[in-house]
């Protein structure tokens, strides 16, 4: 269901278009150059996500290409020469999803936008609170044609329980007047439970109650659109809001990414894996911490420069990841890395430790010409009060691996 259909008569422009989708959004793009054509291809599958209609083609008319491409119930962007507000009206009051006009220097980044959304938008739940002059059915129904996952709720009551059911939900659209509590009550009540930062809530105004727009942000709303709304202004609200989150939700992955490595860095695992820590504790689960540092590598960067350091330190990474893909893998900074493994067995951990050293040392990095590299590795499963003391002691055996000779796992049960 992910296939695009393209309709479009200029092999240069359909060209351009499909190559930009393909590449992109790494979808597969099916080409008709006439409404017959895109007619054969809708009768011989109906697995399309989309369908990029242009409207002057050659051997139909504008009604007649959008009868054909409207009756298979997929959503349709519309590509147009001109514009005009009686064409506009037409497109949308037909089911036409959105439209483009063609020809423009942003149209192109246009439809590619509007694609990557409506992919998006399949995975994405939102919450329309109905109000009691029953003008949310418009909501609703932009909304799913938009792609995305609608829940309704009739009452102030209904949304908060229904939140509690499908935290999933990333968007909140509710009117002032909601039957039981008003809307800027909701708005508090859902706030205590959601950051702006992980819901975002739009509230809906009449154009006659001035000060209420205000009010909804004052509650805690990250946006308000007031009655009456054309759809489009709906959905770049709602784009706009859900664009948002999924940008913080970015930064705050980046926070937790080392920037050289992209594996975690200690922030995250003192942020999020010490609850994680705390919780295997309480449940009695085994605890394997390994620490893993590389040999010499300062003798790497003098000898080969700090870029090529760089180099190896990203493909080093890359191999303890995909090593222990079922662990968690951080880099402590500098050319240390480490792993905790929850609830899994110390032996079989420190065997998988043993074969990754083999391995990493028979392993070529390729700086232009091979280059071997060893590592040392500190392991233990004693549990400690704080993770940071695990760690440390992990460390401590980490160090005596280094004194031994490097290229070696010591583990707290080599020291029992
Ligand atoms: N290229 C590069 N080098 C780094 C980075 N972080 C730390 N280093 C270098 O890693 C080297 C670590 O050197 P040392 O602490 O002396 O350890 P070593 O040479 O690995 O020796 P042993 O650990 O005792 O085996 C230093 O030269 C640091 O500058 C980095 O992000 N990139």
């Amino acid at each position: 269901m992910n296939k695009i259909l393209l309709i479009e008569d200029s092999p240069m422009f359909s060209r351009a278009l499909s190559s930009g989708i393909t590449q992109e959004l790494t979808t597969k793009v099916d080409c008709a150059y006439t409404l017959s054509e895109a007619s054969a291809l809708l009768a011989a599958n109906h697995e399309y996500f989309v369908i990029l209609a242009d409207l002057t083609l050659p051997d139909a008319t504008e009604s007649d290409i959008l009868d054909e491409v409207l009756q298979w119930h997929i959503p349709v962007i519309a590509m147009a020469t001109g514009f005009s507000e009686e064409k506009r009206d037409d497109l949308l009051d037909r089911g036409v999803l959105d439209y483009v006009i063609k020809g423009t220097k942003t149209s192109f980044h246009y439809v590619i936008n509007l694609l990557h959304r409506l992919f998006l938008n399949r995975f994405i739940s939102v919450l329309v609170v109905e109000d009691t002059f029953n003008s949310m059915p418009f909501v609703t129904r932009q909304l799913r044609h938009w792609q995305l996952i609608v829940h309704e709720a009739a009452t102030g009551a209904d949304a908060l329980a229904i939140l509690g059911k499908h935290p999933e939900i990333k968007l909140v659209l509710t009117d002032y007047h909601t039957q039981g509590m008003n809307g800027t009550d909701l708005i508090k009540s859902l706030r205590e439970k959601r950051s702006k930062e992980d819901l975002a809530i739009i509230g809906i105004s009449a154009i006659n109650e001035k000060s209420l727009a205000a009010r909804f942000i004052k509650y805690g709303a990250n946006d308000f659109l007031t009655k009456p709304f054309a759809p489009e202004e709906l959905l770049c609200r709602v784009n706009q809001n859900l664009e948002q989150l999924e940008l913080l939700t970015k930064l705050r992955e980046m926070t937790y990414r080392d920037y050289l490595t992209q594996l975690f860095n200690r922030r995250y695992l003192f942020e999020k894996v010490e609850k994680q820590f705390h919780a295997a504790k309480s449940a009695g689960q085994q605890v394997t911490l390994c620490v893993m540092d590389i040999d010499h590598f300062k003798r790497i960067n003098d000898a080969y420069g700090s870029h090529s350091g760089d180099t190896i330190l990203r493909t080093i990474a890359a191999l303890f990841a995909k090593h222990f893909p079922d662990f968690i893998t951080f880099r402590l900074g500098g050319e240390e890395f480490g792993l905790i493994a929850f609830n899994t067995s110390f032996e079989l951990t420190l065997n998988r430790i043993e074969q990754f050293r083999t391995s990493l040392k028979n392993t070529p990095m390729d700086l232009g010409h091979p280059v071997y590299v060893t590592a040392s590795f500190g392991i233990t499963d004693e549990l400690t009060d704080k993770l940071d003391d695990m760690v440390q002691a992990a460390d401590r055996l980490l160090y005596l691996a280094k004194q031994q000779g490097r290229d070696q796992v010591c583990s707290n049960t080599d020291t029992d």
